[in-house]
């Protein structure tokens, strides 16, 4: 039986958040989603899915709530919140002159002050091997290809053990091998320590092979949540994407979406945000 508290795990009440005086989420609740699980954050470009990822790790002035294992995360001091949360914005990690290494050892110099330099040690390592980033401990930033920084960014991301892992595409440089292994490893990660993984990405055969939940945004409001074989319909699809798609289930028994044509018949056509005047 489950024991898990009502109250833990992540839950939204009315979160509203934007730039300036521009709304992009327009209050978004969402009911508590267990530690441990591994959640897709999907949607157009320009749905605000990374809104809601920076309203949600206290990077935007935002009102309403973010309850994290039952605590409203706007009554912690700053410090207390980026020890629970980790965040892992989209735009790749900087190539500057530093080792993949020194990036790591300072997130947990600022987030895990705490932890003596044995257990510390020993994270970083865990999260070497975890991810197989071994070859690139002692290599400088501005020396790695874009994957292989968005991966130092990941297990910078992750070291600091934080409780909520926040991840704006993580995958947007990877190759076929390395996507597979960032979300297996996610999976992996999030069911072994409790973590609760709410990842941005936009390829949804990614979200339904590894996700347990599935959370679809569109135009700021979230449109669909739940289990992938329940939101990924072709319904769901034409309406928030605007394509024709199929959903099946392949050989080895992954659901795939394919998505055939754009759905540009006048009855159907769906305007795009992209196209959206402002
Ligand atoms: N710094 C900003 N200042 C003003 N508006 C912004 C800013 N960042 C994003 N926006 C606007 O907020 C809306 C949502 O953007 P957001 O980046 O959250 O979308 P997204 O779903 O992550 O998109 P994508 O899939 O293209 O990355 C867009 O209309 C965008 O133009």
């Amino acid at each position: 039986m489950d024991q898990t508290p009502a109250s833990s795990g992540l839950q939204l009440d009315a979160l509203v958040a934007g730039y300036g005086g521009q709304r992009v989420i327009g209050g978004i609740s969402l009911p508590a989603v267990a530690p441990g699980s591994l959640v897709a954050l999907v949607g157009p470009n320009a749905a605000g899915k990374s809104t809601l990822l920076k309203a949600i790790a206290g990077l935007l002035p935002a009102s309403g709530r973010v309850l994290l294992d039952g605590a409203d995360m706007a009554t912690l001091p700053t410090r207390e919140r980026l020890r629970r949360i980790g965040y892992l914005p989209q735009a790749l990690p900087q190539p500057t002159s530093l080792l993949a290494y020194e990036i790591w050892q300072s997130a947990l110099r600022a987030g895990r002050s705490e932890w003596p330099a044995e257990r510390r040690a020993a994270a970083i390592e865990q999260v070497v091997a975890e991810l197989d980033l071994a070859a690139l401990g002692l290599r400088r930033m501005d020396e790695l290809s874009g994957g292989q920084r968005q991966m130092v960014g990941l297990a910078q991301a992750i070291v600091r053990a934080p409780r909520l892992l926040l991840l704006d595409e993580p995958t947007s440089a990877l190759d076929l091998r390395w996507q597979l292994t960032v979300l297996d490893t996610l999976r992996r990660h999030a069911r072994a320590t409790g973590t609760l993984c709410l990842v941005a990405v936009h390829d949804l055969n990614l979200a339904a092979r590894f996700c347990d939940q599935v959370l679809v945004l569109h135009h700021g409001a979230l449109a669909a949540a739940g289990a992938p074989a329940q939101i990924l319909t072709p319904a769901l699809l034409r309406q928030v994407y605007g394509v024709r798609a199929r959903v099946e289930t392949c050989s080895q028994g992954h659901l795939m979406v394919l998505a055939d044509a754009t759905a540009s018949a006048a009855s159907d056509s769906v305007p795009s945000p992209l196209a959206a005047t402002p």
